[in-house]
């Protein structure tokens, strides 16, 4: 399988002894330049998929194909391994399966399925839960939806936020017991809330937005958490520097006299620009 070695290098993170942070990617740039910069892995966020391919919020309008389509994207420009956050799955337990499935074929290394209500439901202010049943049976869905068992898929719950810690943990062994290959948790506030989750749960974490008490490296491994993500700064600071680009040629600066471009050889790095002159002039007698 094309992709295994990609799934590997992400298992191996998470039976591996070090927390690493991921670099956020979105598309084939991104990749490419988070797989440059050595980055052992890449996020690829909800968040991130809805502004790049919908320039909208993550409020799940995405679609599991339009989704699908930008990790396609991303497995072709670069084979570092991505960890997809498929949200609540695009639907029920079955529409789960249709997820991993067609993530899988995309390339992704990993996904994370969460039991978080979605979308949004009618007259609630604040996001709401599934069941733990649900939850778990969304989990079962997934694993056994995989084609290639190296496929990481990961239960992931904003209880601790929503509900309370108790109810994250408990959620958690359920997951646990269905046999994902990782946990995800989201709204970790405090230490103590990070510690009674790895005391009461034996599967590698991942911590999604936390605050600052929880980003000391060292720690963050000692309680077993294998990823650490940092938000999703890459696409915010691309955001600017179009803002910029564009006001400054909008205000009547010469293209030459633009500030904040890449250098020709970052450019061409990023196309892998030596490798398709090599092709072309092997494959269409074009010289080097
Ligand atoms: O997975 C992440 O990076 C956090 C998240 O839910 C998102 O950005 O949609
Ligand atoms: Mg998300």
């Amino acid at each position: 399988m094309a992709f295994r070695s990609r799934r590997e290098k992400l298992r191996s993170i998470l039976s591996g002894s070090a927390c690493v942070h991921p670099g956020s990617v979105y598309d084939a740039i991104s990749i490419r330049i988070a797989e440059d910069l050595g980055f052992p892995l890449g996020m690829f966020g909800g968040s991130v998929a809805s502004l790049a391919v919908l320039g909208d919020p993550d409020v799940t309008l995405i679609t599991l194909t339009e989704l699908a389509e930008q990790m396609r994207r991303m497995s072709r420009a670069a084979s570092l391994p991505v960890l997809v956050d498929a949200d609540h799955g695009y639907g029920n337990a079955l529409n789960v399966r249709r997820t991993v499935e067609e993530l899988e074929t995309a390339g992704a290394a990993g996904l994370t399925i969460e039991d978080t209500l979605l979308p949004a439901a009618f007259g609630e202010a604040k996001a709401q839960l599934i069941s733990l049943e649900e939850g778990a049976g969304k989990m079962k869905a997934a694993l056994d939806a995989r084609g290639d068992s190296s496929l990481v898929i990961m239960g992931r719950t904003g209880a601790a936020s929503i509900t309370s810690i108790d109810d994250a943990i408990r959620r958690a062994r359920a997951y646990e017991a269905v046999g994902v290959d990782g946990l995800f948790f989201t709204g970790i506030k405090s230490r103590a809330e990070l510690e009674a989750v790895a005391a009461a749960t034996r599967l590698p974490i991942v911590l999604g937005g936390a605050p600052d008490e929880l980003s000391a490296i060292d720690y963050l491994t000692g309680q077993r958490v294998r990823i650490a993500l940092q938000g999703h700064a890459p696409i915010a600071a691309a955001t600017q520097a179009i803002y910029d680009v564009q006001k400054a040629l909008r205000e009547g600066t010469p293209p030459k006299a633009l500030k904040g471009l890449p250098p020709a050889e970052l450019s061409n790095r990023v196309m892998r620009e030596a490798e398709v002159k090599a092709r072309s002039a092997d494959l269409l007698g074009s010289k080097k």
